[in-house]
């Protein structure tokens, strides 16, 4: 292990993060009500360009006017490329009222990009002597957004999570497929007749994680387009998990229990987890590193696997 070490990510629930258009307002007391951890109110590419000023204003009020309870609430504002974005910051931080936490930040493609949104956010701040530090989340969508995702991870102290946008992101690469997330049909290995699929978004969403791990950032999955395809969905989100990532967003209601079953650990295996830490609390007294439980090795790094399995189960029970 390097002597610098890996800091925790920030201790909040992440498993469903809950899109709605700001242009929707008919949408928010649902999306309040919903049982997604974070919610994310959307003034870029799900509001039409004559939308965005009406997008925002209501965006603003509802921040104030809805009971959020306990969840995160994150606005999705427009892309560095665009004559909104500015306006965005400027509106929310000065108009909207402390119950925002965090602003998200699409398609940021360099550090530089944070850099610019942390500082106009830093002045307004200070000038409107707002008292909660607003977090900030990206998503990676784009090649250079995935070329440089180890110092967008490391760009500012406001940082807490990061997305992949599977949408955008086949887009700027070029990829052939109009799907989002997913498998893929043409990406398959072919062997004595037979096809094996594999996974494209794979690769992106190991660097993704492994920035993220680097940083103390949340690692999370996007969107996945087919809501009717809940087994699609199921195993896209199991794909993720399995790679480190902690949530998935939701594009329609129906997503937001699907994946809030697949990041939240079950029971068996929070129970697994706490007879491993036992099991290793006892190792430690008899002076050995690692013992045997149920027939297999665990060592000092089950203890750290089996004590993120435990925090996030903590964390559920307290919500
Ligand atoms: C996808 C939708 C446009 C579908 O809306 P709708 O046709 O109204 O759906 P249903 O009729 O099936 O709705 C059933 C009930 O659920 C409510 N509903 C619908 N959507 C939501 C929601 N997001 N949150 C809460 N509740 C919702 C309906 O009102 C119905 O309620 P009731 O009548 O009482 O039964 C719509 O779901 C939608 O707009 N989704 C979000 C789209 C969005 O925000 N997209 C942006 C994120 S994805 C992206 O940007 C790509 C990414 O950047 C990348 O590059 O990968
Ligand atoms: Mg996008």
């Amino acid at each position: 292990m390097s002597f610098r070490l890996q800091p925790l990510p920030p201790a909040r629930l992440n498993r469903c993060q809950l899109f709605g258009p700001g242009s929707r307002t008919a949408l928010f007391e649902k999306m309040a009500r919903s049982e997604a951890d974070v919610i994310n109110i959307d003034l870029e590419d799900s509001v039409a360009p004559d939308d965005k000023e009406a997008a925002r204003r209501q965006t603003i009020q509802a921040i104030g006017d809805v009971d959020w309870g306990d969840k995160t609430l994150s606005v999705r504002i427009n892309g560095l490329d665009t004559p909104f974005w500015y306006r965005d910051v400027v509106d929310l931080l000065e108009q909207a009222g402390e119950r925002l936490d965090q602003i998200m930040i699409p398609k940021v493609g360099n550090a530089a990009d944070i850099y610019a949104v942390d500082a106009l956010v830093t002045a307004i701040e200070r000038a409107r002597g707002r008292e909660k530090a607003i977090g900030f989340e990206v998503i990676i969508e784009s090649a250079a957004g995935i070329c440089h995702v180890e110092e967008i991870a490391a760009a500012s102290p406001r940082l807490q999570a990061m997305s992949l946008g599977a949408a955008d992101f086949a887009a700027s690469m070029g990829m052939a497929t109009t799907g989002i997330g997913g498998t893929q049909e043409d990406y398959y290995m072919y062997r004595q007749g037979q096809k094996y699929w594999s996974d494209p978004w794979h690769w992106a969403q190991a660097n993704i994680v492994a920035a993220c791990r680097t940083h103390g950032l949340l690692p999370v999955d996007g969107p996945f387009g087919d809501f009717s395809d809940a087994e699609g969905f199921l195993a896209q989100a199991r794909r993720s998990a399995t790679l480190g990532m902690v949530g998935k967003w939701a594009i329609h209601p129906s997503q937001v229990a699907l994946a809030n079953q697949v990041f939240s650990p079950s029971e068996s295996a929070v129970t697994e987890a706490r007879e491993i830490l036992a099991a290793m609390e006892e190792a430690k007294r008899s002076g050995a590193g690692a013992t045997v439980y149920k027939g297999r090795l665990v060592d000092i790094a089950s203890i750290k696997q089996a004590e993120v399995i435990v925090r996030q189960a903590e964390m559920i029970q307290k919500r």
